[in-house]
């Protein structure tokens, strides 16, 4: 069957007109199963952006089975701007629908969409990366980022700390004492019992971080992704293992989470956090084999299939989630080192197997929160924060956890392994 070619570069209306003309786009069954393949074809779920049923191509019943499958109808209800999500969730789902659906050109097709497109709000930021969307809102920031040798600091040591980014307004911190107060009074603010951390999160997505006033420093966070892709040199590392996961791509490797959600975290008097990496080695998988600069921990006899690539060579060991870079913007006016709650960076941790071995053994500095500061850091390295010891003040950060989706993940539900021939390995 000659499927017609999609041109995602063209205008997305008419680019979409095409996917719904050409049936072939979307619909091969190679399998001759009576019914079977439209029923395990589980289609993504677009929400209110569109419905998507098959019927059997009649010409190419065998015995009365349907080889193939065409795309009957598409009603797409938000035509524009939804185009390539709609190409990314088919992608996203390309383990279910993979029988049904020719998967490799929806792949190459996504990926040249996701490398062209350059994204002109927040919320395409997810999608792709090729072109920093605060440019223009912080260019000035962002050049000193990379005039600096901030970035290289951060590839060298595993952090950098940068003074006076973005301040927040006493403004701001007074709404948040406010809805904190709240809170508290309604007994939902505390954490549950936990002893590793003692402090009160929640995720501001822009409507929030607009009714605080803190929209910039949101935006600002968002904007990191796209900017550290033009700018890191993801060539310093050791390839990873599998190819890239959408909506990352080899070029452009860095995204945002999906949510675009950036979390606010409140310390008060003697809140801390122990010693943790946030995005440790996983121990649910890969048990036994610890592939570590060369010398492999553990009984070879007991490794587990994940544990081996397809040439039996070793797999690096698995990090639990796809947190790549953390970055953290301190709101604290006036902080002193006498109110504690210093963030403890120890050096050299991004090995570290268990976060709490780290306690007299490695190196640390202490960061001072305060207001304005942008951390970064490699999310595998081991910090803490100390508590805070100021009855009277509240400690606050927003943090966005900048991903990799490629590099591991098995805690994402999107998390395929890609073979050569564009299917999907089980795992
Ligand atoms: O607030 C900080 O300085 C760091 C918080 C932290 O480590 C985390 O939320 O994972
Ligand atoms: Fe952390």
């Amino acid at each position: 069957m000659v499927r017609t070619e999609i041109d995602i570069g063209n205008s997305l209306s008419s680019a979409f007109e095409a996917l719904v003309a050409s049936s072939e786009f979307m619909i091969k069954s190679s399998v001759s199963t009576w019914g079977h393949q439209l029923s395990s074809c589980r289609m993504p779920d677009f929400g209110d952006s569109a419905t998507v049923t098959f019927s059997p191509r009649p010409s190419t019943c065998e015995n009365g089975n349907p080889t193939e499958y065409i795309l009957f109808t598409f009603d797409f209800n938000s035509p524009m701007e939804d185009f390539g999500m709609l190409c990314l969730e088919l992608y996203r789902h390309r383990a279910d629908i993979r029988h049904a659906v020719c998967i490799k050109d929806l792949e190459s097709n996504v990926l040249d969409f996701l490398n062209s497109q350059p994204p002109d709000t927040g919320k395409d930021a997810e999608l792709t990366s090729s072109e920093a969307i605060g440019d223009e809102k912080f260019g000035l920031i962002l050049k000193q980022l990379v005039d600096s040798d901030a970035l290289a600091k951060l590839q060298q040591d595993g952090f950098v700390v940068i003074d006076n980014v973005i301040k927040t307004t006493q403004s701001s911190n007074e709404k948040l004492d406010v809805a904190s107060q709240a809170k508290t009074s309604q007994g939902k603010g505390k954490a549950d019992a936990r002893d590793y951390r003692t402090d009160r999160v929640s995720f501001l997505d822009r409507v929030d971080a607009l009714e605080y006033g803190l929209e910039d420093q949101h935006d600002f966070l968002l904007t990191l992704a796209s900017h550290l892709n033009d700018n890191l040199d993801f060539s310093l590392q050791d390839p990873p293992p599998y190819k890239p996961m959408s909506p990352g791509t080899a070029e452009r490797p860095l995204t945002n989470p999906t949510g675009f959600n950036v979390q606010i975290a409140e310390y008060g008097e003697n809140d801390y956090y122990k010693p943790h990496s946030d995005n440790s080695f996983d121990f649910r998988i890969n048990p036994y084999g610890v592939f570590d600069g060369g010398t492999v921990t553990g009984a070879k006899d007991k490794l587990s299939p994940s544990t081996l690539n397809s040439d039996g060579t070793l797999l690096p060991r698995r990090r639990s989630n796809w947190r790549y870079i953390t970055a953290i913007l301190y709101m604290n006016e006036g902080w002193e080192k006498c109110d504690g709650g210093e963030l403890r960076m120890y050096l050299d941790s991004v090995g570290v197997l268990h976060p709490y071995m780290v306690v007299d053994r490695h190196k640390y500095i202490d960061i001072n929160p305060s207001n304005g500061k942008l951390l970064l850091f490699d999310s595998r390295m081991v910090h803490s924060v100390e508590k805070v010891l100021n009855e009277d003040k509240t400690r606050r950060a927003l943090t966005l956890w900048i991903i990799r989706p490629e590099e591991n993940g098995i805690a994402g539900e999107d998390y395929f392994l890609i073979d050569d021939d564009g299917g999907v390995v089980e795992q």
